[in-house]
C-alpha cells in the first residue's frame, strides 16, 4: 500500500513532512493513546504547519496554523469539505443519515440547508425563550442538590434540545429519549478517532459477520444502531403524531413540516431530510453543551479571581434586583470574554471533527492525493500565542480586551469552512445565558466536607475525540440570601 500510494506522486513534488514511516504500517504505532494534542503539539513544532502521517495506506495530514487551515478549509474548501467514508461509524453503526459523517455532496447539502434554515444567526432568537426558562431552572436544581451538578447541566440540555426540536418537554428524571441519545452520543464518542477500529482502515472488515471470534466491533456496532436509530426515529413520531392530534408544540420539527405543506413540489425523500436533521440536532445539541458547562465549572474552580470579577461585572449592572437576561449581553463584556475562553482554554473536540480531500492537491512543493484524512489541529490554533497572547494553557478573559485577539468560535473551537458548526450561535447562547447565570447567584469552590471544611480538588481530563473534565467533587452554594431569593423566584416571569 504504502509503496503504491508514493508511486502516485506526481514528479517534482512530495508528500508534507511528518515522522518517519513503517514499512507497510506507516505510523500507526507513532500514535497517541492520549493527550493527542501533546503529540501533536510536537510534531508541529518539529515539522511545521502541515504535518504528514500513514496509518497503513490512509494519508493523514495534520493542520497545525491558522494561516493554513484558512488556505486549505477556506481558500480551498471545494477540495477540503469531504468526509472519510467512516466504515465503522456510518456501517457498522448505521449513522448513515447524519450530517457530520456525510461525504461532501447533494445529500449532505440537503441536510446541512434543512438545518441552516432554523439555526442562523438571525433565526437562533426564537430559541431564547427555552433556553432562558431552562437555564433557571437549571439554578433551582443547583439550588437544591448542589452535588448532583453534572447531572442537572445534561438534564437541562437535554430538556432546550428536545423542546426546540421536537417540542418535547422531557420528563423531570430519567427521561426515556434523553437515555437513549446519551448511550448513542456515548458510543460516537468511542469511535470517532481515526484508527481506533480497524474496520476503518481495512473498510472490507464491515463484511465479517457479527458472530465470527474477533468481531467484537460488529457486535457493539449492532448494541449501538439500535440506540442510534431510537434516537432519531422515536421523538420524530411523538411530534408527528402530535401535530396530527393538534397538539403539538411549535418547534424545528412542527416549523418545517408545516413549510413542506405550502410547498407544490417537493422531492419524495424531504420528510427524512427533517427528521435526520432533526436527529443530528438532538446528537450534537445537548452532549457539548454539557461538557462545555462542566470545563466552565472546572475552570470557576481553578481560577476564582475571574469568577469574582465576573460577579462584580453582574453585581454592578444587575444590583441583585433581578436575575441577568440575554438582552444584558452587550453590557457584560467579561461574562462574553468567559464564554470565548471556555470554548478556547480547553476546546471540546481538540482535533475537530476530521475533513477529507475529494480530489488531489498540490501545495507549493506537497501533494496532497486525494482522500486524504485532514485534520484541523484545534488545539494547536486556539493555544497559538500570536493570536491569544501569552499563557494560553491559562484560563485569561482579559486576553480579549487586547487588541487584535482572535474569537476562539472562528479559530477552530466550531471547526472549519463549509463544515463549521451550524449550532454554534445557538450553542453559544445557551453558554451565555447558562454562565451568567450561575455566576450571578452562586459561588463555586473547592469541595467541602460536612463540616464545610475544604478538600483537596482532584480534576483530570478526558484524551479522545472529546475533551472536558472527568468527574470532580464541588461546591457550588448561593452566594447570599437574596441570591437564594432570585433563584427561588425565577419561575416567574
Ligand atoms: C459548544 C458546543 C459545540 C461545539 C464546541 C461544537 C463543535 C463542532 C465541531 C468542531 C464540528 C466539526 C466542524 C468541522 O467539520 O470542521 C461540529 C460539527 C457539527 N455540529 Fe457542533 N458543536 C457544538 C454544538 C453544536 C450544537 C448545539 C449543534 C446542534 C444544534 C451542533 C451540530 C453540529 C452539526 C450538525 C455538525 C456537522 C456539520 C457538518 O458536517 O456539516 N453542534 N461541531
Amino acid at each position: 500500500f504504502l509503496v503504491n500510494s508514493r508511486r502516485r506522486i506526481p514528479r517534482g513534488l512530495k508528500l508534507p513532512p511528518g515522522p518517519p514511516k513503517k514499512f507497510l504500517v506507516g505510523n500507526v504505532f507513532d500514535m497517541p493513546k492520549e493527550r493527542e494534542w501533546e503529540t501533536f503539539g510536537k510534531w508541529a513544532k518539529e515539522y511545521g504547519e502541515i504535518v504528514h502521517v500513514k496509518l497503513f495506506s490512509t494519508d493523514v495530514i495534520y493542520v497545525n496554523s491558522r494561516r493554513m487551515a484558512y488556505e486549505l478549509f477556506e481558500k480551498r474548501s471545494s477540495i477540503y469539505s469531504d468526509r472519510t467514508p467512516f466504515p465503522m461509524i456510518n456501517d457498522v453503526m448505521g449513522w448513515t443519515w447524519g450530517m457530520p459523517f456525510q461525504k461532501y455532496g447533494e445529500y449532505w447539502r440537503r441536510l446541512r440547508r434543512a438545518m441552516h434554515e432554523k439555526f442562523h444567526h438571525g433565526m437562533v432568537d426564537t430559541f431564547k425563550p427555552a433556553q432562558r426558562k431552562h437555564a433557571r431552572d437549571l439554578l433551582r436544581r443547583l439550588l437544591s442538590t448542589p452535588q448532583d451538578y453534572p447531572e442537572h447541566v445534561r438534564h437541562v440540555a437535554g430538556a432546550v434540545i428536545m423542546e426546540i426540536t421536537y417540542g418535547i418537554h422531557i420528563k423531570p428524571e430519567n427521561d426515556p429519549y434523553l437515555i437513549v441519545g446519551e448511550k448513542a452520543t456515548r458510543a460516537l464518542g468511542e469511535v470517532h478517532i481515526p484508527g481506533t477500529f480497524l474496520v476503518d482502515i481495512f473498510p472490507w472488515m464491515k463484511y465479517i459477520p457479527h458472530w465470527m471470534p474477533g468481531a467484537t466491533f460488529k457486535r457493539k456496532g449492532r448494541e449501538w444502531a439500535k440506540y442510534i436509530s431510537d434516537m432519531k426515529e422515536l421523538p420524530f413520531q411523538t411530534t408527528k403524531t402530535a401535530m396530527v392530534q393538534g397538539t403539538a408544540d411549535s418547534c424545528f420539527v412542527t416549523s418545517h413540516l408545516e413549510d413542506l405543506e405550502l410547498l407544490k413540489e417537493v422531492p419524495a425523500d424531504q420528510e427524512d431530510i427533517i427528521k435526520n436533521t432533526a436527529g443530528i440536532v438532538f446528537t450534537g445539541g445537548s452532549d457539548t453543551i454539557v461538557k462545555m458547562t462542566i470545563t466552565f465549572i472546572l475552570a470557576m474552580l481553578l481560577y476564582p479571581e475571574v469568577q469574582k470579577k465576573a460577579q462584580e461585572e453582574l453585581d454592578h449592572l444587575l444590583a441583585g434586583v433581578r436575575l441577568v437576561e440575554f438582552e444584558d449581553e452587550p453590557e457584560l463584556p467579561y461574562i462574553s470574554a468567559i464564554c470565548k475562553e471556555v470554548l478556547r482554554w480547553h476546546p471540546l473536540i481538540p482535533q475537530g471533527v476530521a475533513h477529507a480531500t475529494s480530489e488531489d492537491d498540490i501545495l507549493g512543493e506537497y501533494f496532497i492525493p486525494k482522500g486524504t484524512i485532514v485534520v484541523g489541529n484545534s488545539w494547536a490554533l486556539l493555544h497559538d500565542e500570536t493570536d491569544f497572547g501569552p499563557d494560553t494553557d491559562k484560563f485569561i478573559p482579559e486576553r480579549y480586551f487586547s487588541p487584535g485577539v482572535r474569537d476562539p468560535a472562528l479559530t477552530g473551537a466550531f471547526g472549519y469552512g463549509r463544515r463549521i458548526c451550524p449550532g454554534s450561535h445557538m450553542a453559544q447562547n445557551s453558554l451565555f445565558i447558562q454562565i451568567a447565570l450561575i455566576l450571578q447567584v452562586f459561588d463555586i469552590s473547592g469541595p467541602r466536607d460536612t463540616t464545610g471544611r475544604e478538600l483537596p480538588l482532584e480534576y483530570s481530563f478526558t484524551s479522545g475525540f472529546f475533551l472536558f473534565p472527568n468527574d470532580f467533587k464541588c461546591s457550588i452554594r448561593p452566594r447570599s440570601k437574596s441570591a437564594q431569593e432570585l433563584i427561588l423566584q425565577s419561575h416567574a416571569a
